[in-house]
């Protein structure tokens, strides 16, 4: 597997990224969030395990180049029990709702042909882990993955009041920064970072486990999908049990689109996210009684919606819509047609 850091200056090795972008390899490829030990790469891992063929997986320095990333699945983490929604991830998705513009690069034209054909929920338990020799007492700055920090906040709270908190794209990342920390991070002193126990362990000559289970409770998963784009999805069929009850996800702009949805379907699930610069925001306002110029919401805060929709539940009306509407109006972004069980994961 390639060195993360070595992705991070280099976008990849050449001749392995010139053969992405042109094609021409018959290989199959996964994206995926690096470097070893990531909880990216235990989904990876499972979705590959339900395929009889044989796929390549190609770590990313962070969710954002996993979407630049030309392969032919993409492994993403969606929402977590205790933090909720990844919003790198959703702004990856939702960006696919960009007006189409005649001189779109082909990288955009890919993006755009993605579409969610199953998932996973991977059970997390986050380790706090340190270089050899840190003890709690000594430890100034902590380090990790938005998520892990969000989930281990209550721990980190109470255990550690006034520690620096630092993101960083990956967990098992933050904990490779132990190994040769920066200047900086010597400069503040020892650090500690949060990772899953199989990071600590690929780095156990160099690194020791102070607390197992930061995030606190027993029952915590992220949720990761998987996307491929139609051909690969017509021409390779898991081996996996089909879900059977599959959800459907939609990308809508205006929170009056998921009225037909609410009238037609039963919604499981609706992120939203702002859009500074999203085409949905609507150019009206009006002078209220003070003479002042009111803006309406959409204009100063204009949001996405990320929805998830019981297809079995879908009724006549909204697959009416789709098709009077199009994509103009909504963005179908696929469906979760199967599922790696916890029977499956438990067997990796
Ligand atoms: O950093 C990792 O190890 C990841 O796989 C990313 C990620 C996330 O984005 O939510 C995945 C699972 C955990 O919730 C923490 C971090």
């Amino acid at each position: 597997m390639t060195d993360d850091h070595a992705i991070s200056r280099n976008g990849g090795s050449p001749t392995k990224q010139a053969k992405l972008n042109s094609g021409k390899d018959d290989r199959l490829t996964m994206a995926y969030l690096g470097p070893p030990g990531t909880y990216g790469e235990m989904a990876a891992a499972a979705f590959k395990s339900c395929y009889n063929v044989d796929i390549d997986l190609v770590p990313c320095p962070s969710i954002s180049a996993i979407w630049e990333r030309t392969a032919n699945f993409h492994v993403l983490p969606l929402e977590n029990t205790i933090h909720g929604g990844v919003t790198e991830t959703l702004d990856c998705l939702l960006s696919n709702l960009n007006p189409f513009t005649e001189d779109e690069s082909s990288i955009e034209k890919v993006k755009r042909k993605r579409r969610i054909v199953a998932d996973l929920a991977l059970p997390i338990s986050h380790c706090l882990v340190v270089r050899k020799g840190t003890r709690k007492e000594d430890i100034r700055w902590i380090r990790s993955h938005e998520q892990a920090l969000g989930q281990s906040s209550k721990y980190l709270k109470t255990q550690y009041p006034g520690v620096k908190l630092k993101t960083w794209p990956s967990t098992a990342g933050a904990a490779v920064t132990l190994l040769s920390p920066s200047d900086e991070d010597l400069a503040e002193g020892p650090g500690a970072a949060l990772c899953a126990k199989a990071a600590a362990k690929l780095y156990q000559n160099e690194l020791d486990i102070l607390f197992e289970g930061t995030q606190g409770i027993s029952d915590n998963y992220t949720r990761f999908i998987l996307l491929s784009d139609s051909k690969t999805s017509s021409t390779h069929t898991p081996s996996s049990i089909p879900n059977p009850n599959p959800t459907e996800f939609y990308i809508l702009p205006a929170a009056s689109d998921i009225i037909p949805f609410l009238q037609s379907s039963q919604i499981r699930n609706i992120h939203t996210r702002p859009t500074p610069t999203s085409s949905s925001a609507q150019q009206t306002e009006e002078v209220n009684s003070s003479g002042e110029v009111w803006k309406y919401r959409e204009e100063r805060f204009p949001t996405l919606y990320f929805i998830e929709v019981d297809q079995q539940s879908i009724k006549g009306d909204v697959a009416v819509k789709r098709n009077e509407e199009g994509e103009n109006k909504e963005w179908a972004l696929g469906k979760a047609s199967w599922r790696v069980t916890d029977t499956q994961l438990k067997a990796i």
